[in-house]
């Protein structure tokens, strides 16, 4: 708040009715009661007849009181002079009003925009009211008012475009919020494009498709950052330069779950307000690793086994759309294939926090907000590393298992709504490890049934969660490669048995699932990067503690 701007109170009209509008510095709120004017036998406001002065304050003196409303000025999206309708005012009488856009919190974590003008018939008072709610709009300095879109026209059901055009580009330019739009003519477009363009113009990059799209963008921005500041991403003990550039996603996908773990929905005018009001979320992302060499980053799912098999068989029936995903998971679960390996990890020692608490990663959750604690204390030093301090040993763990799902988010989508790991955090530095043994088809669906209702997911006996900072997977058929010299005819003879098996033995290998993209190589070694990316969005809020603002600021 400037130190010029004193706190505004007046009686203004809104809808024939007196309102006492008071913009307060301190709280940084917009409020609002109806004085509920006295009405003549016809029902017809008294003050609304001339709007003048007198009438104002006659009102006043004759309020009884109604509903308080406020919207925090954060979450005002902009402020514009009221269109006049000439006919209804006569012509001795020039009234001035402003128009407010605002937050207005709806069913399910969906946001919307919505719209309320005041009147007065003092022009000055008109102005004061209009250029503090201005400037006080020029101090939310997180705000981005310049933005690279890129649009995958064939994400999910092939909307993207469309919903960009015609539900988001009229609220940034509502919001003033110039964007760059560029539509991906080929996979990998916007990835390259982010090594060439001059980043320094942008305050936000945002990306219209699914999480192929986000994870494109994703490593388009991380791996030009590390470029830029030349760090190795083969090398998988380098620390990653953060990216301090936001990425805003607009949902048009087919799973989505980047987006509705982070903001509670899918739901591209939901985005489209968060990017705006320039919310901000860290976000752990995992890189992984073969033999020093880099494969790719992932901030929500990655499934060996059964999630791993549901990409391999969805991505021939692309042009499904998002039910390719329903086709390939039931044909998989028919499948019923295990897979033999060994799993090593290094457990993150977190006091506070377990994949199984009830307890979930909610806006302003206090697990990320330590994690930032540590992550700043060891940027500052970094000699005295958390790494021996803060990490339990590894572990190993060897067999058959159906799934090996690595979740750095709690992966919840319109399928699950609570997600794959609904206790993982967004930006604490962990994954969580879901290791589910080889067992009846009958239990497995039991299992997999357990993500779309209350009970938990993780108790069987044939599944384990845990903790983790970084995890390796060999599958036995590397670790026999790796006790024997005969390496290049073992690879070969994996590579086939992996898509189809000549000999008909079993599939030996499953793939990688890596936020929906496949990994080249079976054998990977996982590290969690603690809050590498920012998000234009805030996680989930409570409805317990905003529930007072659910459809309550709807006038
Ligand atoms: C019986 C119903 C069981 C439902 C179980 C649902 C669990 C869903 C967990 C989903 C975690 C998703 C993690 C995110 C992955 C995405 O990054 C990634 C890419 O998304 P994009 O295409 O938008 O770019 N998406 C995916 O990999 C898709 C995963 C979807 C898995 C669907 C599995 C459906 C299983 C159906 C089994 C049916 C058994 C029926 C037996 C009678
Ligand atoms: N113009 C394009 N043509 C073909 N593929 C594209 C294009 N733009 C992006 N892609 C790729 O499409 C894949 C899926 O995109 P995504 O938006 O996640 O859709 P979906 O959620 O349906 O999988 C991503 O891997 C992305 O790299
Ligand atoms: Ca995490």
């Amino acid at each position: 708040m400037g130190p010029d701007l004193q706190p505004l109170s007046s009686t203004l009209l809104r809808k024939n009715r007196c309102y006492e509008v008071t913009l307060d510095p301190g709280s940084q709120e917009l409020s609002w009661r109806d004085l509920q004017p006295r009405r003549n036998r016809a029902g017809i406001c008294l003050a609304g007849v001339h709007y003048g002065a007198r009438h104002l304050a006659c009102c006043t003196g004759e309020q009884s009181l109604s509903a308080f409303q406020s919207v925090p000025v954060s979450e005002i999206i902009s402020v514009e002079e009221a269109a006049i309708d000439g006919g209804k005012w006569q012509q001795t009488f020039k009234p001035c009003g402003f128009t407010v856009h605002y937050v207005r919190r709806a069913r399910k974590h969906r946001w919307r925009c919505s719209e309320m003008t005041f009147w007065c018939n003092d022009e000055q008072l008109y102005n004061q009211w209009f250029q503090a709610l201005k400037r006080l709009l020029e101090l939310q300095t997180s705000r981005p008012k310049h933005l690279l879109v890129y649009i995958n026209p064939f994400g999910g059901k092939r909307q993207g475009k469309q919903i960009f055009d015609k539900k988001v580009a009229p609220l940034f330019s509502l919001a003033a919020i110039s964007a760059d739009v560029i539509v991906t003519e080929r996979a990998n477009h916007a990835k390259d494009n982010l090594f060439e363009v001059e980043l320094d113009k942008y305050d936000g990059i945002v990306c219209v498709g699914g999480d192929g799209m986000f994870s494109e963008v994703m490593h388009g921005l991380i791996g030009r950052i590390q470029k830029d500041s030349g760090i190795d991403q083969n090398n998988s003990r380098a620390p990653l330069t953060q990216c301090n550039i936001r990425i805003g996603i607009i949902p048009a996908g087919s799973t989505d779950c980047v987006c509705y773990a982070t903001v509670g929905i899918n739901d591209p005018v939901t985005s489209a307000l968060h990017i705006i009001i320039g919310d901000s979320q860290n976000l752990d992302v995992c890189s992984a690793h073969h033999n020093n060499t880099f494969l790719k980053y992932s901030v929500s799912l990655m499934g060996y086994g059964f999630y791993g098999d549901v990409l391999k068989t969805s991505e021939k029936n692309r042009w499904m759309g998002p039910s390719r995903y329903d086709i390939s998971g039931f044909k998989t679960f028919l499948s019923h294939h295990s897979y033999e390996g060994t799993v090593s990890f290094r457990p993150a020692k977190q006091a506070l926090a377990s994949p199984r608490d009830k307890q979930l990663c909610k806006f302003g959750c206090p697990v990320c907000r330590q994690a930032k604690k540590q992550l700043e204390m060891q940027q500052k030093e970094p000699f005295v590393g958390l790494e021996h301090n803060e990490d339990g040993d590894w572990q190993t763990v060897r067999g058959k298992f159906i799934a090996i799902n690595a979740a750095n988010m709690s992966c919840a989508c319109p399928r699950s709504p609570k997600g794959l790991s609904p206790a993982a955090h967004l930006a604490d530095g962990t994954a969580d490890l879901i290791l589910v043994r080889k067992c009846s088809r009958f239990k497995f669906l039991r299992h997999l049934i357990r993500h779309t209702n209350k009970e938990d997911q993780f108790d069987f006996p044939f599944v384990e969660v845990y903790r983790v900072k970084k995890f390796l997977f060999t599958p036995k058929h590397y670790e026999e490669e790796d006790n024997d010299n005969n390496d290049v005819a073992k690879k070969h003879f994996a590579h086939i048995c992996t898509e189809k098996p000549p000999c008909g033995c079993r599939r030996v290998n499953s793939i990688w699932n890596c936020d929906g993209e496949p990994l080249d190589h079976p054998s990977i070694e996982v590290g969690v990067h603690c809050q590498l990316i920012k998000l234009f969005a805030r996680g989930i809020e409570d409805p317990s503690k905003s529930k007072d603002h659910v459809d309550s600021n709807r006038l």
